[in-house]
């Protein structure tokens, strides 16, 4: 059972920690790149302003992009802007989806991302959670995937797991958290054939599925890690 309301109070929480953060930059840091190939800062906070009205979008039963293309401009667009412009953008779109998610709604509806994936509309506060907690993170100013909430990092486990599972490109997999989580256990890819058993931190182990890492801080017990495809 997805606790909406619990989610939305978790962006709201996350979204302030950004905005702050953001607010110690300057025009320089803005336009230096972020973790992100290609990307710069500016690239990371124009998609997530984007992103913030994509959600509105999907919310209000509209398509969440008019096009791929239409996306990826409206990105390149934003990227180069000062960061005042970029702070204000960011602030201004991330309340309108929160005021457009507190509006009642039959929360149980099917809604469609891009992509045609669809969902439960009661996970779209879940689904921006992943955008401003993991391009936080691709910023590079000093928030890492350790300093993730805990309940986060586990949740985008169950998320990326759920994700996997059935995709061809993915061999089984048993995921064994040490540390925090210790002793939480997935699973997840191709149902048939001995999974590989990888363990590590929970932090380790949603950077490399989440392709935020490399995996290299993970135990395999001997086995090559295994190539995940991009999400
Ligand atoms: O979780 C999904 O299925 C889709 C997420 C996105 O499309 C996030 C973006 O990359 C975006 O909003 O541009």
């Amino acid at each position: 059972m997805i606790d909406h309301v619990h989610d939305l109070a978790a962006v709201r929480e996350a979204t302030d920690r950004l905005l702050s953060a953001i607010g110690d930059l300057d025009n320089a840091a803005v336009a230096e790149p972020s973790r992100l190939p290609g990307w710069t800062r500016g690239h990371v906070l124009a998609h997530l302003a984007r992103n913030a009205d994509a959600l509105v979008n999907v919310l209000e039963g509209r398509p969440m992009y008019v096009s791929g293309e239409a996306r990826d401009a409206d990105i390149e667009r934003d990227a180069p802007r000062p960061l005042e412009v970029q702070l204000a953008d960011l602030r201004d779109s991330s309340a309108r989806f929160l005021r457009t998610a507190d509006v009642p709604a039959d929360w149980s509806r099917t809604i469609e991302m891009r992509n045609g994936v669809t969902d439960s509309a009661a996970r779209v506060p879940f689904r921006r959670l992943i955008e401003v907690e993991l391009h936080h993170v691709d910023l590079g100013i000093g928030y890492e995937l350790t300093d993730l909430p805990e309940e986060f990092t586990a949740r985008e486990i169950d998320f990326l797991s759920e994700r996997f599972t059935g995709n061809p490109g993915v061999p089984a997999l048993r995921l064994k958290a040490t540390g925090g989580n210790g002793g939480k256990q997935w699973s997840t890819g191709r149902l048939e054939g001995e999974p590989v058993s990888v363990s590590g931190p929970p932090a380790a182990l949603m950077g490399w599925l989440a392709g935020r890492c490399d995996g290299s801080d993970l135990e395999t017990g001997g086995a090559p890690l295994p190539a995940l495809p991009p999400l």
